[in-house]
């Protein structure tokens, strides 16, 4: 067994190729790929692991009553609540009353779909070296013996926009650069408002947070691309993991992306109009762990592809941040640190399929 495995190619050259090229030439899936054993996913079904539950459940939360002066302070209050509520249990929530129009979300996914539809001569104009973070492929080589996802991408720093590297930006679709750069003109908008709303549930002075991220707190996109996969039961399109961010608000097509919660997995509704606002570690430490950092996955599907675009809202570089003086109390005493870049020395761990979370415990 182990000599046939040693015969197969190593992560580094495995992930010179593309998951896209694998399915084209109808190869199944490498060794590597694997990290689910035959039979886990409906042993998780049988033994109630992931939640039959349609998400009924599932908190929605509608932006625009907190920010629209028509609605009553008691309406205001109880989206505050829910919004605390829900980022207390789940870690994460779909918003709707965001002020982004349906159909330029529609167009930030057509775009998306265009560059990963494109011949492979074309999209490798804008690879990445195997270590490198921006520019078209997978991750960088995870650790000995970590499975890797089954899902190629394209990863863009898109803001401060000093910090654009444009030889990685496609210009096929033609209007891909324009979109994006209005997407990031809208992430921006929507960080603010989510920020001063999440103060605000927690009866937190409402720019609190948005001092902490900083007026230089970084913006990057990663548009997933999860090629059809001949076996879902094996392989993850990505493998459990809670984000290093603040938070991350991610764009999705068709379903596939899952959260834990009480032990058991659930699967976020695909539903048109709303964006996935996803807690990281360090807004679990800014909140003094009130808020949980969601545990996710995505799953592989044999019937379609899916496209999700993930932008990460990340502290400015070298900025400190720790939990909000007014939630350390008695009954809540300090539980995390004060750190700073974080989202970095997360890397390291995801790495190796390990939470980074400990090295900020007090
Ligand atoms: O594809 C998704 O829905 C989630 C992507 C994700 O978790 C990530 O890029 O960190
Ligand atoms: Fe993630």
């Amino acid at each position: 067994m182990a000599e046939a495995a040693d015969s197969l190619p190593p992560a580094e050259v495995l992930l010179s190729k593309r998951v896209q090229e694998m399915v084209i030439n109808q190869e199944e899936p490498p060794h590597l790929y694997i990290c689910r054993k035959s039979g886990e996913a409906a042993g998780e079904e049988q033994r109630g692991d992931v939640s039959s539950d349609p998400l009924s459940h599932f908190p929605l939360i509608d932006l625009s009553i907190l920010s629209s002066s028509s609605s009553t302070l008691s309406e205001q209050d109880g989206e505050l609540q829910k919004l605390r509520l829900a980022l207390s249990s789940w870690g994460c929530f779909l918003a709707t009353g965001h002020g982004i129009p349906s159909s330029f979300l529609d167009e930030m996914v057509r775009v998306g779909r265009e560059f990963f539809e494109q011949p492979m001569e074309e999209k490798k104009k804008y690879e990445k070296g195997v270590e490198d973070f921006q520019g078209y492929g997978g991750d960088p080589v995870p650790a000995k013996g970590q499975p890797l996802d089954w899902s190629d991408r394209l990863f863009l720093d898109v803001y401060p926009e000093d910090r654009r590297n444009l030889k990685f930006w496609p210009e096929n679709p033609p209007t891909f650069r324009d979109v994006l750069q209005e997407y990031t003109v809208k992430m921006r908008m929507m960080t603010e408002a989510v920020s001063k709303a999440m103060a605000k549930s927690l009866d937190l002075q409402e720019d609190c947070f948005l001092n902490q991220f900083g007026e230089k707190a970084h913006l990057n996109a990663r548009f997933n691309y999860y090629p059809q996969c001949p076996r879902p039961d094996l392989v993850l399109g990505l493998k459990p993991h809670a984000d290093g961010t603040g938070y991350t608000i991610i764009l999705q097509d068709v379903e596939g992306i899952q959260v834990l919660k009480d032990d058991k997995w659930f699967t976020i509704p695909a539903m048109s109009g709303a964006l996935l606002v996803l807690m990281g570690d360090q807004m679990e430490i800014m909140t003094n762990g009130v808020f949980k950092s969601a545990v996710h996955r995505v799953l592989s599907s044999s019937e379609r592809d899916r496209i999700s675009v993930a932008v990460f809202y990340i502290p400015e570089p070298n900025k400190e941040i720790g939990p909000e003086e007014a939630l350390i109390t008695e009954e809540r005493p300090q539980a995390y640190k004060k750190v700073k870049d974080y989202n970095d020395e997360h890397w390291g761990y995801y790495q190796q399929g390990l939470r980074a979370i400990h090295i900020a415990k007090v």
